[in-house]
This record gives C-alpha cells, structure tokens and sequence, in this order.
C-alpha cells in the first residue's frame, strides 16, 4: 500500500510507525515479577519417575540429540522465571487484553533478551495483533506488566494502573501492507522518523539504511517503482532508522508470494542482527517463523500455550495442540507396560538428558499406571527409510517436495505415519518399504489429553495427497 499525504497526519498519530522520542517513562524496575502466571499452566505431555536405566530397542543409534528433554521443560519455565526476575532486556508478565466483554489476550508472559526476535504464531483471531498492538501500547492492558530496556511501559494491577504513551515507548512497526508514503521517495520515507536529527546525522543514516537493505540505487524512486519485496524492505529501513529499542512486525511478508517470503525473511532475520535489533513478529505462517525468529510463542485462543526455540516446539511441544500446530507428524497409539510405553512400532524408554561415565544416555520410567492409553507423536523425520530393515510398512501416499518424498505409510495393524525420504528413493504406492523408526525422541502424551485437542482424528498424514 501507498499513502496519500493527506493520510499523513493520521497515520502518524494512530500508528506510531517510528517512535522516536526517548523520554520514556523514567520509573525504574522495581517489579518482582511474581510468578501469577496462569498463561505459565502449561504442562509436559509427559510425566516421569527418575532414574532408572532401561535398554533401548532399538536397532541402530540416532545421530540426533534433543535440546531438552520433556521432563526437563518445567525446570526451563523456571529458569526462565527466574530470568525475568533478573532484568531481561523485554519482559511481559500476565498481560491481558481485552474488547468489550471479551478476553482476547489471557496472562500472557514471555521475555527476550536484547537483539533477540521473538514471534507470535497462531490461528487466525487467537490474538496475536492485539497482543503486539498491547505491547506497542495501541491497545490498553487490563492486566500485566510489560517492561522494556528497564523501563516499565505498562502495569496494571488492582492498586496500581500505568501506561507510557506509544509514541513514547521506543518502538519501531512494519506493518502487513507496508505503509510507504507514495508521494515520498525512497530515502525521505526513510527519513521520515528522523525529524529531530540534524541534517548531517540523517543523511548518513538513510545512506546506512538503504545499503543495509541494499537499496541505495533506488534512493530516489517512488515505492510504486519497487517490487512488493523492495517496498517491504524500505518500511523495514524506515522502522529501523530511528534505532528502535524493540521493532514490531505485523505479518510483514504476507503480501508476498510464498518463494519470496523465506528467503526475506532470513534476509530480514540477517539485517536484525547485524543491528542487534530486539523484535517481535506476528505471523501465521509456521516456516517465516521459524525462518525468523528465536523463540517463538505458539497461541490458542488468547493463551500462549509455549514460547520455547522453533526446535524445542517442533521436537518437544507441550501440548497435542502444539504439537498438531508446528510440523507434521501422526499419533500412533500405545500402552504403559512397567514403565515403557509399547507401540506398534516399538518399545519406547523415556530418555533422560543425562549419561553415564561412558557417555551412554540414562533412561526413566513414564509415570503412568500399567495400562494407561497413550497417544505417542511421531514425526516424519523419526521414521528413516531403510531398505535393510527388517520392519517394513505399505507405501498408501505420497508427495514430493523437491528434494524428499513425503510418505504416508501404513503399518500392519492399519495405523499410519509419516516418512520423510529422499527424492532419489521413489516407491510406488502398494508397494512395501523397509524404515526404522528412530524412538528415543519422540514425545508421549496422555490419551486423555489428545482427546481433548484438536488433533484432527490424532493423524496428521491422513492430510498427505495421494500421489501426486
Ligand atoms: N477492535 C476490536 N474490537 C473488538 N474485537 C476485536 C478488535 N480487534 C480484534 N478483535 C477480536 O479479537 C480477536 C483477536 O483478534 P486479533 O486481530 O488479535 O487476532 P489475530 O490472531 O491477529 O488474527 P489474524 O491472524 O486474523 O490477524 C478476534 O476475535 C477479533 O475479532
């Protein structure tokens, strides 16, 4: 999009594009920061009973090492906790945000550390722009802390209520349609949060700014010369010009196709942190987010269900809804015997990020009655294909993805699962093909627990296309 001039005004006073002002509100941090945190509720899927070793069935050793393991998620929350309470560069605590009679933000809480990029994912209307326009302070807090470089923006409690206006805050926006001004060029859009910078000082950091975006030929175009990837380059420029203290960025790449949207978005990642910017992005699109961010927040329904890095979400989510919402994967079924959990697939020992003095890995016993259901997640990646293996399962779909074929594969009591194999193996559907199943990282959830999600009839790959 393009503004009028006329639209100048306006905008500038609603959307705060480039907040450049730096008098914030001077009230140090003093908070606590008490853990209220009902947004914190979440749980592991699994339980567990330390230590005991176990052999693993298994017929060959996975390569892959988990960043942590799931009974360990609770400590991580705490340590985390415990982090805020020592001076994060941004911190939320309990923010809730609401419309009318509605809750749309509930307890949310997270931290960054300076020049890290956080995101918000989710489902269209779980409340990810109301959270970012709550911290950009474009929305009012019902409820919460938020803090920023030390500096307290917001606090609302029963006794205390506290709001730095948002031109005041020290933040930078990018917005979902760009919101160039279209009768401005290049470099003056860029220029335009730079108004009290002497003439000299604005000159060079527009140069700066157009070269760390590689636009500086195009200083002099319109933004209706320039390409949808161009233009959102510029309001990127432009949101950083003024050197905001945390830059926000509302869907910015949606209206790009999907090929140009990665690579902007490692582009837009690498130009963050070559500046040592802190941000936080809005996006429902799980690989921008993993493409971009260092943690992100996974919500449902106004509740941040993880914050967590985009390997711990993808390979130790906390809930099925996590679980269903980053990556693919199938729930197969299994049972609690003694400790184990037995699959079609296989035994599976709960692994510990703990090892003897050899090196070797120390497992625990699953803390569930003999006999408990279990919904065990599985992903494409645990199942490697292997034509020497003695366990085979019926090739019953297939995508290709360029370099891999995604396999839906049936095994032999009816259950499906996915199996990510490189391209050059082609299978024919009906046909059966060897695969190992690597299960000393997969995540476990109570039966119970599964039922109560969305998990679509807890199988993920019956959504693999026939051959195609
Ligand atoms: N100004 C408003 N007044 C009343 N309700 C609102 C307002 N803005 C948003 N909502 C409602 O709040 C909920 C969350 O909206 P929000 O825009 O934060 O979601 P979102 O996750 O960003 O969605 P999307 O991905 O579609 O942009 C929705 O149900 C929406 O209808």
């Amino acid at each position: 999009m393009v503004l009028d001039p006329t639209y100048i005004i306006i905008f500038t006073a609603l959307s705060n594009i480039v907040f450049t002002n730096s008098e914030l509100g001077l009230s140090m941090y003093t908070d606590s920061m008490n853990d209220s945190s009902d947004a914190q509720s979440v749980k592991t899927g699994a339980r567990s009973t330390p230590v005991k070793k176990s052999p693993v069935v298994q017929t060959r050793t996975t390569q892959f090492q988990r960043s942590k393991p799931v009974e360990q998620a609770d400590t991580a929350r705490q340590d985390t906790e415990s982090t805020i309470a020592t001076n994060p560069y941004f911190s939320v605590q309990n923010l809730i945000v609401g419309y009318d009679d509605t809750i749309v933000v509930n307890g949310m809480s997270l931290m960054l550390e300076q020049g890290e990029i956080g995101c918000f994912l989710g489902y269209s209307g779980c409340g990810k722009t109301t959270a970012l326009r709550a911290i950009a302070g474009l929305e009012q807090s019902r409820g919460g802390t938020i803090h920023l470089n030390n500096q307290r923006l917001t606090e609302k409690t029963a006794r205390d209520s506290f709001a730095v206006a948002p031109a005041k805050r020290g933040m930078g926006m990018v917005f979902q349609d760009y919101a160039l001004f279209g009768h401005l060029s290049v470099a003056k859009n860029i220029a335009f949060g730079l108004n009290k910078w002497s003439a000299a000082d604005k000159k060079a950091r527009v140069a700066e700014m157009l070269n760390l975006v590689e636009l500086t030929e195009h200083a002099d175009k319109r933004p209706n010369e320039l390409s949808g990837g161009q233009q959102q380059r510029v309001a990127l420029a432009r949101a950083l010009a003024p050197k905001p203290k945390l830059l926000l960025l509302d869907e910015p790449f949606s209206n790009l196709d999907v090929v140009l949207r990665e690579s902007l978005a490692m582009n837009v990642r690498d130009i963050l942190k070559r500046t040592n910017t802190t941000a936080i992005l809005v996006t429902h699109d799980q690989n921008e987010a993993f493409a971009l961010a260092d943690k992100v927040g996974v919500m449902d329904k106004g509740r941040l269900v993880q914050w967590a890095t985009p390997s711990e979400l993808y390979h130790e989510p906390v809930s099925p809804f996590v679980a269903e919402f980053v990556g693919e994967g199938a729930m197969i079924d299994g049972i609690i015997k003694e400790g184990r959990v037995e699959t079609a697939l296989g035994n599976i020992y709960r692994r510990m990020e703990v090892y003897d003095q050899s090196g070797q890995p120390q497992y625990c016993e699953y803390d569930y009655p003999n006999g408990t259901p279990i919904k065990v997640l599985v992903r494409p990646d645990d199942i490697i294909h292997d034509d020497d293996s003695t366990q085979t399962a019926l090739v019953i779909g297939r995508v290709f993805r360029g370099a891999n074929y995604l396999y839906r594969l049936q095994l032999d009591d009816g259950q499906t699962i996915l199996s990510l194999v490189a391209s050059h193996h082609n299978h024919e559907i009906g046909s059966h093909i060897g695969i190992l199943p690597l299960l000393e990282h997969v995540v476990v959830f109570d039966e119970k627990e599964v039922n109560a999600t969305t998990w679509s009839e807890y199988d993920r790959s019956s959504r693999v296309d026939e051959d195609v």
